[in-house]
């Protein structure tokens, strides 16, 4: 241990692991005035796969930034594997790997070549070097094309050499800043199944996102952040169990009005005797209940006997987003906006993000 090290070893997590990041009422105010994050705390122990979840400008990248020492925070206490990022920049930045927003990738070199110049810039061992490069370019299924220029890559290739790129001097944690953004379903399933191996070998990973469904793939545990400050925070199924029940989702073939009269039936007909909620969505109401299942058609007789047109009906379990918009009363939309309920409905999780351009 170095000995500016702070000894933690009185702040364990439960299991005698200790925490890759501690953070207490963590605040960041731009120089124009912008409060971007407003007293966020978590503490994620090492080897977790720790997802950082929201819309756009909730203040991820900035926190991500306080946790690399790219920025000073304004207040609160932040330590990184052990190390005060006030006080500690260097130890931690060595500690540290940190795929950004933007690529790393130098496209006017190979994939080895840009995998040397990460070796270089991190100081990775000289005797070290052919080993750990080889052993990258085959976990991110790049062995074949080590020699081509990047210039040629697909957005997924190029982002897998990026995440290779954060690997080069084996950290024991990795900050992955929206690593999948704008990449197929192919080449970001191929990006997961990369992450969780590096999760298995043991790395810490701390990753933002504001794909639902990829939280709920990878994620041990989650925050969700919203305008600057955690909204939500635990496993993925602690939180859609929270949520409470199940989800009926009802179609009806007629507009605003016939919606509204459906969900003040659910309100006020005590159909479901646990005090549902229910959502207007774009094309009917969504109700949340423990009794979804077992009252759903008698919702179905209510609604025709006031002449109000079902076309489609189905009992799901919770999703993310159904957290979210419990939450926050608003669903996360695929462009990781928050939308106002009712108006883009579909979440992150239902439609994929444009195409990278022939991943192969
Ligand atoms: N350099 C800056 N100066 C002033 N305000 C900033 C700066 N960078 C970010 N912001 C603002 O801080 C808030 C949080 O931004 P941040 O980039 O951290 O959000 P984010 O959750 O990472 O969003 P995105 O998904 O768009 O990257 C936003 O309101 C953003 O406009």
């Amino acid at each position: 241990m170095r000995s500016n090290q702070v000894d933690r070893s009185v702040e364990q997590p439960p299991d005698g692991r200790r925490y890759a990041i501690e953070a207490e009422d963590l605040e960041l105010t731009y120089a124009d005035g912008t409060e971007a994050v407003s007293g966020v705390s978590m503490a994620v122990p090492e080897g977790e796969f720790f997802g950082f979840l929201g819309p756009n400008g909730a203040g991820k990248t900035t926190t991500i930034k306080v946790l690399a020492t790219l920025l000073n925070p304004t207040a609160g206490t932040v330590h990184v594997n052990g190390f005060d990022v006030k006080t500690d920049q260097q130890a931690i930045r060595e500690s540290i790997g940190y795929m950004a927003q933007e690529t790393s990738v130098i496209t006017e070199m190979t994939a080895r070549e840009n995998l040397r110049f990460a070796c270089d810039a991190y100081g990775v061992p000289r005797g070290d070097r052919a080993d750990r490069i080889e052993e990258l370019l085959d976990l991110v299924d790049l062995a074949d094309v080590a020699d081509k220029q990047a210039e040629g890559f697909s957005g997924g290739m190029k982002k897998r050499l990026d995440a290779a790129m954060a690997l080069v001097h084996r950290p024991p944690l990795v900050f992955l800043d929206e690593p999948t953004t704008g990449l197929d379903p192919k080449a970001r399933n191929r990006l997961w199944d990369y992450f969780e191996e590096i999760n298995d070998r043991g790395t810490t990973i701390f990753l933002t996102t504001q794909y639902l469904e990829e939280a709920d793939h990878l994620c041990d545990r989650l925050s969700v952040i919203l305008d600057g400050e955690i909204v939500a925070e635990g496993a993925p199924e602690t939180l859609k169990r929270e949520v409470g029940g199940e989800i009926l989702d009802v179609e009806l073939e007629d507009g605003p009005a016939a919606r509204e009269q459906a969900a003040g039936i659910v309100r006020e007909d005590h159909i479901f005797e646990d005090d549902p909620t229910v959502d207007v969505t774009d094309d009917g109401i969504t109700v949340t209940s423990r009794e979804s299942r077992k009252r759903g058609p008698d919702l179905l007789v209510a609604l025709r006997d006031a002449g109000i047109t079902v076309t489609g009906f189905n009992v799901r379990s919770p999703t993310l987003d159904d957290v979210f918009l419990a939450i926050t009363g608003e669903h996360l939309d695929d462009e990781g906006s928050a939308a106002s309920n009712g108006e883009a409905v579909e979440s992150a999780v239902e439609r994929p993000a444009a195409a990278d351009g022939g991943d192969p």
